[in-house]
């Protein structure tokens, strides 16, 4: 049914191109004289190549979307305006045109006159999926309110996130829609909504505000690779694009993070301090040589022998620091103070007059050997021992590598913390090292260098655009035609009328195809118009500074739950993380009610939250299932991997997505032993995901891995939405020993 209308606005749109190009080629060969109807005439090719361009650039997705309202009337959302010349309604409605906004906006919660939101999949001109929303809770065509809201928590978990909209509670979509241009923190339990909650104000921002961020982009972050799969369906199937889905390891353009590193070490460098260290490096990486005679630095040029003292280097040094600039944009400062202090040791040298009188060298000649100077290897050697042009890499590479330089750099942090920070040179980036090269990046300014050599590639490129152009142009001139009547004063507009060499060669400039959203993934400094963070009270210090970089409007909706911070440098309070930055100027909003868990495995999560601080109050669960949790203590010489075997093989065949949730050192094992559905994760990767069922396996080992070890048990018992159990060798930490379970015995 949907496919013949879509057909018919792809005939639509054939016939759009059709008139337009028509109209476009008219103009281009009307023969008119006057200057003034030239000019009219550039302008209405101009106009009609663009409208032309326009229809042609939505081929792909042209419909997408259908709005059902309740008062009869269909609306179809594209990603252009058709209409039909004589009919009133719109074939297509334009995304951006008031009559979409509920397409976007519009939830079970404030229906806004749309009983049935429809999303249109197609590839190329063909409809290949559907997708409803019903709206309206009163609808006869679907559940009510209520029984709505828990068939969806019910439905059995796909493994990717579903969209939420259509049964959106009161306290949710209070935060989807907030009208506040700062920063909003949610805070909210497990299971309490608030990733789904965080994606739709995404989607409600993207629309509400498109002009702004359609060109600047969305950013959000998320804890790990797997998280932003499960996620990254819902933003498409809402329609929207210029958004960037990112973890803090992908922050920085051209590093990939993927090397593992010891928890302390994540730790420490995600403290304030190493601010204080990075700027030490830098400056310890401005060198001047020592007091003695023989200590200064020997450039030999032209065969005499010119020496840079230490009062000549800190002299410069001072005055290249003085100049407030980053270091590699005050490189160049130094580099003319140093070439001028030989070129004048040089001058005296060779210029002297033996009767005592002024240099024999004339300005002309200094300068000549200035240049000199700059261009010899040697002198170029002195200044990159003096002041060396840095990379982000380069520094943080030399820092890590060198007892020395961590001792100069970070005298503040103990022998055993500078052991933890030390390694070998290469091996690649951690992900608590990307906060770091952006802050390097920052102390270090580009490097100029580079950023010239950039220009002249530039430049040369297009002066080769330019000279092609011209000789386009003659060709075009050469071939014009001639034949005109006689004496006919007419003017055929042809390339060389509209168009001069400098723009064709402008024009012939690699186009840009990449989205908003892939240029500022290139772009390190990249200007974000909003800032989502999912369980942002992971995040360190350091990582903070680096997303408030790159998001200066400070226009940010921060999602998190400070029980669940499992990582050590991680939030204890929403005003600590935060206050360095924004003062008190955020807002905070609370999500209270929890949408994942049975009350029964609600109960079990709440004893660990008392457990954790008894102030915490546990986010209220909305349905039983009168599915008891489970817990099953092995013999004391059993394994886990192979006891496993047959409790997961029970949850599977009640169906649904499994998953183990294991400690670290046991989780490889583990998955060697089960299944390739079955999901075996650590707590850490299993952030912000959920299950059907989930087996929590070594409550103790998940306590005793990591100082906020009570907090991963927290996160690791809140997964499951229908069945959870405890697997354990030995006591159960104390919270969980409550009678909340079944017990079962290793012959069940
Ligand atoms: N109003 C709602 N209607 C239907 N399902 C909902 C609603 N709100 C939340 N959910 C569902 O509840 C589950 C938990 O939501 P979500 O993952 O967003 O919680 P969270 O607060 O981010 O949890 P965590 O802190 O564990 O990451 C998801 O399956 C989500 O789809």
């Amino acid at each position: 049914m949907e496919q013949a209308y879509v057909t018919t606005l792809y005939t639509h749109l054939d016939r759009l191109r059709a008139h337009l190009a028509a109209r476009l080629d008219q103009t281009l060969s009307q023969v008119s004289t006057g200057h003034q109807t030239l000019t009219e005439r550039e302008t209405a090719a101009a106009e009609y190549a663009e409208q032309l361009a326009r229809a042609n650039a939505v081929e792909y997705g042209l419909c997408f979307g259908r709005l059902d309202l309740t008062d009869g009337q269909v609306r179809y959302i594209g990603r252009l305006g058709l209409r039909e010349e004589s009919a009133d309604e719109p074939l297509l409605i334009d995304w951006r045109a008031p009559a979409a906004r509920p397409f976007y906006v519009a939830t079970g919660f404030a229906p806004e006159g749309v009983w049935r939101r429809r999303h249109l999949s197609t590839e190329g001109r063909r409809v290949v999926d559907l997708r409803d929303e019903v709206l309206d809770l009163t609808d006869p065509r679907r559940p009510t309110g209520e029984a709505a809201l828990l068939a969806a928590l019910n439905a059995t978990r796909t493994g990717r996130m579903s969209d939420i909209v259509a049964t959106v509670q009161a306290e949710q979509d209070q935060v989807i829609r907030a009208d506040h241009h700062g920063t909003l923190v949610v805070q909210g339990g497990p299971g309490t909504g608030k990733t789904a909650v965080a994606l739709h104000r995404a989607a409600y921002l993207l629309y509400t505000r498109r002009e702004l961020l359609a060109k600047r982009v969305v950013l959000i972050i998320g804890p790990n690779a797997a998280f932003l799969h499960y996620i990254g369906q819902v933003l498409p199937s809402l329609g929207e694009t210029g958004v960037r889905l990112a973890t803090i390891g992908e922050l920085y353009p051209g590093v990939s993070a993927d090397r593992a590193e010891p928890a302390a070490a994540a730790e420490l460098k995600g403290r304030p301090v190493m601010v204080d260290v990075l700027a030490a490096a830098v400056r310890d990486r401005q060198w001047v040589p020592g007091w003695a005679p023989e200590e200064a630095l020997e450039v030999v040029f032209e065969g005499e022998v010119l020496r840079l003292t230490r009062p000549v280097c800190a002299g410069a040094r001072g005055a290249a620091r003085d100049t407030g600039l980053t270091h590699n944009q005050a490189r160049p400062f130094l580099v003319e103070l140093i070439v001028d202090a030989l070129a004048r040791q040089y001058a005296d040298l060779i210029g002297a007059d033996p009767f005592g009188g002024e240099n024999l060298l004339d300005e002309e000649s200094i300068a000549t050997i200035r240049e000199e100077l700059r261009a010899s290897s040697q002198v170029r050697q002195a200044i990159d021992r003096l002041w060396p042009a840095l990379t982000p890499q380069r520094l943080l590479t030399d820092l890590f590598g060198s007892v020395e330089r961590l001792v100069t750099a970070a005298p503040q942090l103990t022998a055993a913390e500078r052991q933890a920070l030390w390694r070998a040179p290469g091996g690649g980036w951690s992900t608590a090292d990307v906060p770091l090269l952006d802050e390097a990046a920052e102390l270090l300014g580009p490097d100029e260098q580079a950023r010239q050599a950039h220009e002249a590639h530039q430049e040369r490129a297009y002066r080769r655009r330019l000279t092609y152009a011209r000789g386009v142009l003659d060709l075009a001139y050469g071939s014009r035609s001639v034949d005109l009547e006689d004496g006919e004063e007419a003017e055929l507009l042809s390339a060389f009328d509209l168009v001069d060499a400098e723009r064709l060669a402008e024009r012939h400039e690699t186009p840009d195809h990449r989205t908003a959203a892939e240029r500022a993934a290139a772009d390190r400094g990249w200007v974000y118009g909003h800032l989502i963070v999912d369980e942002a009270q992971d995040l360190s210090a350091l990582a903070w500074r680096m997303l408030m970089r790159r998001c200066p409007s400070r226009s940010m909706t921060l999602v998190g739950d400070l029980a669940q911070t499992g990582e050590p440098g991680g939030a204890d309070s929403w005003q600590s993380a935060l206050g360095p930055y924004l003062g008190d100027r955020w807002r905070l909003a609370k999500l209270e009610v929890n949408y994942r868990s049975s009350t029964e495995i609600a109960a079990v999560a709440a004893d660990v939250l008392a457990a954790l601080d008894p102030r915490l109050e546990a986010p209220r669960p909305v349905r039983a299932t009168g599915v008891r949790p489970w817990r099953l203590r092995l013999a004391d010489d059993a394994r886990y991997a192979q006891a496993l075997a047959t409790p997961v093989a029970r949850e599977v065949a009640d169906g649904g997505l499994v998953a183990v949730l294991a400690p670290s050192t046991a989780t490889d094992e583990i998955r060697k032993e089960l299944s390739s559905e079955i999901s075996v994760l650590t707590v850490r990767q299993a952030k912000g995901l959920e299950f059907d069922s989930v087996i929590v396996a070594d409550p103790a080992g998940i306590v005793a891995e990591s100082p906020r070890g009570l907090n991963d048990l927290y996160v690791a018992l809140t997964r499951a939405t229908q069945r959870l159990g405890v697997v354990h060798l030995g006591e159960l930490p104390a919270p969980l020993r409550a009678e909340r379970f079944d017990q079962l015995s290793p012959d069940d």
